[in-house]
């Protein structure tokens, strides 16, 4: 017989059920990290990026924007992955078109996070060389 999936939106305990929603969220980043060596990579950079923004003094709020906006989506492309892959495991140009909309998605706020990264940090950097 199927198993039941869990539902912790209609819990009967309120606190209890947004409990066990954030420990599901958990599962979700430890299955991202685990899995997608591009989130891997993310988190590294937003790590770095906010390190570097502190040493530089850029200010930490554009950078928090950049750093969630990417990180979020790479979640949702994840999430959208395993869908596709559960649906459709052999191939299917619907959910080829699926997939690579999504990464489109990280592309496009990568790169876009990239040059604005560029506009905050490159001032400061060319300020402590004295340039
Ligand atoms: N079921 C499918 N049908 C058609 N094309 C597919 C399918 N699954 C994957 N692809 C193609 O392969 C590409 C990579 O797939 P997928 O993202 O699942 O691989 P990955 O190794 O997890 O890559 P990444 O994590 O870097 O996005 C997709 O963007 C798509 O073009």
């Amino acid at each position: 017989m199927a198993r039941v999936p869990p539902r912790p939106g209609t819990h009967p305990d309120p606190v209890k059920g947004v409990a066990e929603s954030f420990r599901y969220a958990g599962e979700g980043l430890r299955y991202a990290w685990k899995n997608q060596r591009n989130f891997r990579i993310e988190v590294t950079l937003a790590f770095a990026a906010l390190g570097g923004a502190v040493w530089l003094e850029v200010p930490l709020i554009p950078v928090l924007m950049l750093i969630l906006v990417v990180l979020t989506l790479e979640l949702v492309n994840t999430a959208l992955e395993a869908v596709v892959d559960l649906v459709q495991p052999t191939y299917h140009p619907v959910a080829k078109a699926a997939k690579d909309t999504a990464a489109a998605a990280v592309l496009v706020a990568s790169a876009i996070s990239a040059v604005v990264g560029l506009i905050l940090f490159v001032p400061p950097i060319l300020a402590r060389l004295g340039v």
